[in-house]
């Protein structure tokens, strides 16, 4: 089954409601119009209604929900300063907190927080760091993970690799590297890949020598450590980790080389670049970032994206809610 029917057959089951702060831009707008009619999940778009529909060129369908957060009820609205202070547990006050509620990815992520929308999906405007600063603050990450990371699933016919982290960790520790590694091999999970994780460096099985290729010898052995089950080997150039012929010659005795589908950066400048390169120049389609970790699922879009891949995040988003990872 291609990933958009699994996708959506597993949605459908259990329709999420999903929250997009982005009201104000026309392919988030009418993907999440798109996923209503269709019946796959309940979107929140937050704005003024007549400035969706406007956006959306036609009126909205029902099971759309519009809600402006400027004419938020003002006991929800005070609800939702209480609860966030509370959960920032001294770090914001209540006059920050007022502040802060103001901007879309807060309020979404406050609603997510609260129980009122099951995941978020914006991004296609706002920065990275903007998206998911909320997120990182109030949704926390899950109690055995210290780090959030962002994968791309990269696609191009039959093909389905798993790319991370290539959002978030500017430059990753080996204990985070390993994390990350461990993240990835769940969210492949997540899309029916069964993982066979590479952590990629410019140097195949001590090649080359220095503290950054160190840095992935030690995730390496640290994510063997965490998780021995897991098939994982590092460090391997890319061309070592993805062709069998090079695999042969530059790591014979590796389980993992020539084979791999689950390909982890050293940092965040190769893994952004990388999986624009491939998207770009090699023709897949690069469906995310899907944010690992968190307790509750947020999706960061590309400011890149179009209609289709805000639709096909959002599906991811529900699937995350739902689970199964
Ligand atoms: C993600 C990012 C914005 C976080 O930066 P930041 O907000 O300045 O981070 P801070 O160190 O101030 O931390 C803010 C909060 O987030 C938490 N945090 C930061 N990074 C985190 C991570 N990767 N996972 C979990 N929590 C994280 C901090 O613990 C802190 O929490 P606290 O306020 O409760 O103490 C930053 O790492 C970044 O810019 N990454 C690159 C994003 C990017 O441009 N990617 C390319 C395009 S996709
Ligand atoms: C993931 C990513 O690179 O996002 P953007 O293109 O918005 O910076």
């Amino acid at each position: 089954m291609d990933l958009l029917t699994s996708l959506k057959t597993k949605v459908k089951e259990r329709k999420k409601t999903i929250v997009f702060p982005e009201g104000n831009d026309q392919r988030v707008v009418r993907a999440a119009v798109r996923l209503a009619k269709e019946e796959l999940l309940t979107p929140i778009i937050l704005g003024e209604k007549a400035v969706i529909e406007k956006t959306n060129g036609a009126q909205v369908p029902a099971g759309v929900i519009c809600l402006d957060p400027k004419t938020y009820p003002t006991s929800e609205k005070d609800k939702m300063i209480q609860a966030f202070v509370t959960r920032r547990n001294g770090k914001n006050t209540v006059e920050e907190a007022q502040k802060l509620l103001t901007d879309v990815n807060y309020f979404a992520t406050m609603l997510v927080y609260l129980g009122q929308a099951d995941g978020m999906v914006s991004g296609a405007i706002h920065s990275t760091g903007e998206t998911v600063r909320p997120a990182l603050q109030i949704i926390k990450t899950k109690p055995n993970v210290s780090r959030t990371s962002g994968a791309f699933v990269m696609l191009r016919g039959e093909e389905r690799y798993v790319f991370a982290d290539c959002a978030i960790n500017i430059d990753p520790s080996a204990k985070e590297l390993a994390e990350i590694a461990l993240e990835s091999a769940k969210t492949a999970r997540l899309f029916d890949i069964e993982p066979r994780i590479a952590l990629l460096s410019f140097s195949t099985k001590g090649s080359a020598k220095s503290p950054v290729v160190d840095k992935v010898k030690e995730a390496v052995e640290l994510a063997h450590e965490l998780a021995p089950e897991e098939r994982l080997d590092g460090e391997l150039q890319f061309d070592a980790a993805f062709v069998p012929d090079v695999a042969t010659k530059k790591a014979p005795l590796s389980q993992i080389a020539g084979q791999a589908n689950v390909f982890i950066f050293p940092e965040l400048q190769s893994g952004n670049i990388g999986y624009k390169i491939a998207q770009r120049l090699g023709g897949f389609e690069a469906v995310g970032p899907v944010l690992q970790g968190l307790n509750q699922p947020v999706s960061d879009l590309s400011r890149g994206c179009d209609e289709e891949e805000v639709y096909k995040v959002a599906l991811i988003t529900a699937a995350q809610a739902i689970g199964g990872k």
